[in-house]
């Protein structure tokens, strides 16, 4: 753990099933390596896990079972110790590698950039050598333009302990709107009908792996490439390993065919196990499979010492080891190096994406659209001319915390450096007509709204798998004025506290930490906030002022509308970046001590 992050409590725990095979799996950490620092349940750090994931292998070895260690991309943005150094990730990736993975991938974050595509290109990559697989990812060199697989596109390998024949492949979910132009994403609907791909599903393993940037309920996964493998392999035993939608998340596509997605931000590190009768006899050729049962088992395990000290039988006395120490040690060298406890002010209060719903002062888009959007996107040659402005909810991705608001708060709330752009003097019934489209899209063109929005990534992906409310008990007594708390076990020491509850397609036995759960609200997809515009007398004409990130939202929308405007109507809207501007706002309102 990190000098300066918060023990966690005992919590009741559910152990972890072990099988013949094993996965450790972890996807869309987006730089926390250095853990939630204020979150009790999710406080332990990079170097814990390498100490839990040394035990773990050594607990494998002495089951004579195997165990594999995944992870599924977006490792970067979203933290500082990733996007507060110069270049960013300089840090990060020595970090990263100090973790032995046999399988990992590329997300859609490693493409955004050009020097986040060179990041993996000159570093994930040959820290991982053959362990990283891109099926579906192609590297550009930017002077050249050669255009060559970013890494080996699937990898044939044979388990240490039990033999196990194994083929693992690399997906990226289709992103093609927004990667940057040194990186090409190749469809997964043409890549399972490329040779290669149609020679690595012949090679007849025990078992085929797919870790992808992919929903466990992305088509990607649960049509396309299940049903290429399974075409062709009807009884081979899959494990589908996912990521992207930053949720917890489990499936059974068959019964010998799973999918499993373990959440965001190393809040959580998956576990999922296989058993039965996996590994099959040399001869006769084509070897034909025991058809006996395979069982399967996950669990979402917390981010947090107690929950490893648990899973491995030892204690703060025994557990770590030296690889860990130094990993920790690295972090936090790395942390003060980039002064990420830096105090940019302190926020009065707690702001949520989805615990409070949207229009709630806790809100975190209510406080976007009230305080900050006025202010933050900002044009001193324009700054008289009435503006709407307009922002995706996916710019802020993490709660804000009442109290010190730090370099590492900033970042884990915004990563994004984009600028602002703007229409002028756009008729205002258009621009309130193109904001009203981009809210409410599903009632604008219902046959292509949610795969769209899904596709064009306006709010995050979290926010775009889960849309129904859910108020929690505690708050419900809270809104009925009767009072709550944490809970306690009867005759135990345990308290439930408040944190992940999953209920998955496998039931509600997933998480390893028994939490009480919190609310849920679904946010829109993009707020707005009117400046220099009365209500009873509008503007005719005002400037329609947007995040840069949105410019290919607004075209689409144009198109859809068959409007005349197009690309090159739009212009900077100044200089201010995103991030610089909640920098200054928070500067400027949140400058008390604390
Ligand atoms: O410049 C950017 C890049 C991304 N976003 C938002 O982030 C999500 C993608 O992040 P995931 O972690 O893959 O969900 C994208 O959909 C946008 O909402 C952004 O706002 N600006």
């Amino acid at each position: 753990m990190q000098p300066s992050a918060v023990m966690p409590e005992q919590q009741p725990l559910r152990n972890l099933d072990w099988g013949k095979l094993n996965f450790l799996q972890t996807t869309d950490t987006h730089g926390w390596l250095g853990g939630h620092l204020t979150e009790p349940s999710y406080s332990a750090d990079w170097g814990d896990y390498v100490s839990f994931a040394q035990h773990m292998r050594r607990m494998a070895d002495e089951k004579g079972v195997d165990l594999l260690l995944v992870d599924a991309g977006d490792r970067v943005e979203g933290n500082g110790l990733y996007d507060s150094s110069t270049p960013k990730g300089l840090y990060l990736y020595d970090i990263y590698r100090q973790q032995d993975i046999d399988i990992i991938c590329p997300g859609n974050h490693e493409l955004y950039k050009g020097y986040a595509v060179d990041g993996e290109h000159d570093h994930t990559v040959p820290n991982y050598q053959n362990n990283y697989i891109a099926s579906n990812v192609d590297y550009v060199n930017s002077t050249t333009r050669v255009r060559e697989p970013l890494a080996p596109r699937y990898r044939k390998f044979k388990t240490k302990n039990q033999g196990i024949e194994v083929v693992a492949f690399g997906f990226l979910f289709n992103f093609r709107e927004a990667n940057i132009t040194n990186s090409l994403v190749q469809t997964v609907e043409d890549t399972v009908k490329e040779e290669w791909f149609q020679q690595a599903i012949r090679e007849d393993p025990d078992v085929f792996v797919v870790n992808g940037h992919v929903g466990v309920e992305m088509s990607e996964f649960n049509n396309t490439l299940y049903r290429a493998i399974r075409d062709v392999n009807p009884e081979t035993p899959i494990v589908f390993l996912g990521g992207h939608v930053h949720v917890r998340n489990a499936t059974m596509y068959d019964e010998r065919a799973i999918a499993v997605a373990s959440g965001r931000y190393f809040e959580t590190i998956g576990w999922v196990s296989m058993d039965g009768p996996l590994k099959r006899e040399k001869t006769p050729s084509p070897r034909p499979h025991d058809t006996g049962k395979i069982t399967f088992s996950r669990r979402y395990i917390d981010t947090n010492v107690l929950g490893f000290y648990h899973h491995t039988g030892l204690t703060k006395e025994t557990f770590d080891t030296e690889r860990g120490k130094n990993t920790t040690a690295m972090i936090t060298a790395a942390r003060e190096a980039m002064d990420l406890e830096e105090f940019f002010g302190c926020a009065p209060q707690s702001y949520w994406m989805t615990r409070y719903p949207y229009g709630d002062k806790n809100n975190i888009y209510t406080f976007l659209e009230q305080e900050l959007l006025a202010e933050i996107a900002v044009f001193k040659e324009r700054v008289d001319v009435p503006r709407l402005v307009l922002i995706n909810t996916g710019a802020l991705r993490f709660d804000i915390f009442e109290g010190r608001f730090t370099r590492d708060s900033m970042v884990n709330m915004c990563p994004f450096t984009n600028g602002w752009v703007y229409i002028p003097d756009m008729p205002y019934a258009d621009a309130k007509h193109v904001a009203d489209v981009l809210l409410h899209w599903e009632d604008w063109f219902p046959d292509q709204s949610r795969q769209y929005l899904m596709l064009l990534g306006i709010p995050t992906c979290e926010l775009n798998a889960r849309r129904e409310t859910f108020i929690a008990p505690r708050d419900a007594m809270k809104l009925s004025g009767r009072a709550a708390g944490q809970v306690q076990l009867s005759g135990s020491d345990y308290k439930i506290l408040p944190g992940h509850t999953t209920v998955d397609g496998m039931g509600s036995d997933g998480d390893d930490t028994i939490h009480e759960t919190y609310s849920y609200y679904t946010p829109p997809s993009v707020v707005t906030t009117e400046v220099g515009i009365q209500e009873r007398e509008t503007p005719e004409k005002v400037d329609f002022v947007f995040i840069s990130f949105m410019k290919k939202h607004v075209l689409s929308v144009f198109k859809n509308l068959n409007s005349t405007y197009g690309e090159d109507d739009m212009k900077d809207y100044g200089e201010y970046k995103l991030d610089g501007g909640i920098y200054d706002w928070v500067r400027m309102h949140w400058s008390q001590d604390c």
